[in-house]
């Protein structure tokens, strides 16, 4: 059987919660994420062990610093036995270069995959950072820079996937969260696509949290938005 598209992000405030919720689900039949909030809660430990079960984990740390500390950070990422992490493309050419040189002779290479322009960003807030241009346009130029940085694909929102694919061609992978269910509020993401209408524009992998671990009953949910991509 085919892994699945759909990545959970476990945005919960403890090992428990988590654990509560994942005890219901099969490792084929999604992907788990783990970001900053539940790392920095449960730690590295939680992260083994759920790889260990079986579980395809995405290390959602987003890292961000020098090429030597985030060369680094990723061989520890590594060890953890994730199947993919990320880092920050606005760190740029030399640090994501580090990084994907550490890693390429890791038994184990994780998939590398880099944020370009966060799906919570819209036109005004590049504006405020200084950007010009188009969330689009950015993403593009910072797409580009993690091709020609050797690695395995994006962080993007599904709304910038055809251009992106046309760009990139089809084995780079594009990582969408921003997915809301249609009539879904988007509470703070900016650039939202339902599940489905990501992967018909060309999205791999589909992120999605609160849709999810929020709904009242998540594995409700969670079939509702399996059943809305299972002909996609
Ligand atoms: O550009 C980005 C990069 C990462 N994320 C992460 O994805 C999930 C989305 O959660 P929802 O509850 O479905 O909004 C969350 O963990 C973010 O840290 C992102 O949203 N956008």
């Amino acid at each position: 059987m085919e892994k699945s598209r759909i990545i959970i992000a476990l945005d919960y405030p403890n090992e428990e919660q988590a654990l509560r919720f994942i005890r219901q689900l099969d490792p084929a039949q999604c992907r788990l994420k783990v970001g900053k909030e539940l790392f920095t809660r449960a730690g590295p430990s939680l992260v083994k062990r759920l790889a260990a079960q079986g579980f395809s984990i995405f290390l959602d740390l987003k890292f961000h610093d020098i090429p030597h500390t985030v060369a680094r950070a990723c061989l520890a990422a590594a060890d953890l036995g994730v199947w993919m992490l990320n880092l920050h493309a606005l760190g740029g050419l030399s640090m994501m270069k580090a990084a994907q040189e550490a890693l390429a002779n890791n038994p184990s290479r994780p998939q590398l995959i880099a944020v370009t322009i966060l799906t919570s960003m819209n036109q005004g807030g590049l504006r405020q950072i200084g950007l010009a241009g188009t969330p689009e346009e950015n993403v593009l130029q910072l797409a580009l820079l993690t091709q020609e940085a050797g690695l395995d694909g994006i962080v993007c929102s599904g709304q910038e996937a055809p251009a992106l694919r046309q760009a990139l061609g089809k084995e780079f992978l594009l990582v969408t969260p921003g997915i809301r269910p249609a009539g879904a509020a988007p509470e703070d993401q900016q650039r939202v696509l339902t599940p489905r209408e990501a992967l018909t524009k060309g999205a791999n992998y589909l992120v999605i949290g609160r849709p999810i671990t929020a709904a009242p009953d998540p594995m409700v949910a969670l079939k509702a938005i399996e059943a809305e991509i299972s002909n996609v």
